[in-house]
């Protein structure tokens, strides 16, 4: 905390979700989960966020469990080095998203899920409560219908990639489902939780196996080179975990095996990623050596 302190409040609150604008800046909380039931929290760890694209792991995390390698013809599995919602690129490699970390990624995951499901913010919504143990996990209607109201480049990597057929189902379909998955919010308490999903190597809390353990590792592979965007390298060297960031100031962080930290500060980068949540992420590897380097 002592390193995060003096900084709580840098960086700037997403403003193209207007919704997102609203939250105050000026709060961090941050919360450790270990696979032995243990849990330690610091700061605003009991206040709920906007999960936004921290959601992309667990959408995927469905879709290799169910359908399992059937979306990864739609969607490949390299960094992207460019933004989260980059059009230009999308259009160049002939409408196949680099990764599903990026915006175009995971609507190819959501149009799977919704395949597979025939409900996909459900599906997801349900299996978080369930590894959150918190049932009343649910969207923010409000940030839904503004993410919606203002999602003309979401539509636009949406139509491109229908026209491209990454796309299967209705995209005004795929987009609300979206748009609903990404509103959902969670405290840094509840989403340590459901990070351990991963740190136990695909077993949930209730015991049962979720995903295999290979599948388990090659998401938090893609959360590697992939969770951060453009900064994914920048991450890797500075915090050398697994790490997946959402425009509503959230970073989930997985050391395979041990545990699971997510940490929350509503101001951004230029990149999208947390400040705050950054550099406690970075103190915590730095004191801890918990790091899969
Ligand atoms: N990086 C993010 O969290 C982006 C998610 C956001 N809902 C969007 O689609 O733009």
């Amino acid at each position: 905390m002592d390193r995060v302190r003096p900084r709580v409040g840098e960086g700037k609150v997403a403003d193209y979700i207007p919704e997102l604008a609203r939250v105050d800046p000026a709060q961090f909380g941050i919360a450790v989960a270990t696979v032995d039931g243990g849990l330690y929290v610091a700061g605003d760890a009991g206040t709920r966020f906007s999960m936004q694209s921290i959601t992309k792991v667990f959408a995927l995390a469905l879709v290799m469990s169910g359908s399992g390698g059937g979306v990864w013809g739609r969607v490949h599995r390299e960094p992207s080095g460019a933004p989260f919602n980059s059009l230009y690129q999308l259009e160049f490699e002939g409408g196949v998203p680099r990764n599903p970390m990026v915006n175009p990624g995971a609507l190819v995951v959501t149009d799977q899920l919704l395949t597979d499901t025939g409900g996909a913010s459900n599906a997801l919504r349900e299996l978080l409560c369930a590894e959150a143990g918190a049932p009343d996990l649910g969207s923010d209607e409000a940030v839904a219908r503004s993410e919606s109201e203002h999602g003309e480049r979401n539509r636009a990597l949406a139509h491109l990639m229908a026209d491209f057929g990454t796309i299967h189902n209705p995209v005004a379909e795929v987009l609300e489902h979206y748009f609903r998955q990404c509103s959902i919010t969670i405290s840094c308490e509840e989403l340590a939780r459901v990070g351990l999903l991963l740190a136990r190597h695909g077993r949930r809390a209730d015991g049962s196996q979720l995903l295999s353990r290979p599948d388990a590792r090659r998401i938090m592979a893609v959360m590697l080179t992939c969770g951060t965007y453009d900064a994914a390298g920048e991450f890797a060297y500075r915090v050398g975990l697994p790490c997946k960031s959402g425009v509503g100031g959230g970073i989930l962080a997985v050391v395979p095996g041990r545990c699971s930290v997510a940490a929350w500060g509503p101001g951004l980068d230029a990149k999208g990623n947390s400040v705050t949540a950054a550099l406690a992420l970075e103190a915590f590897t730095d004191v801890t050596s918990c790091s899969i380097f």
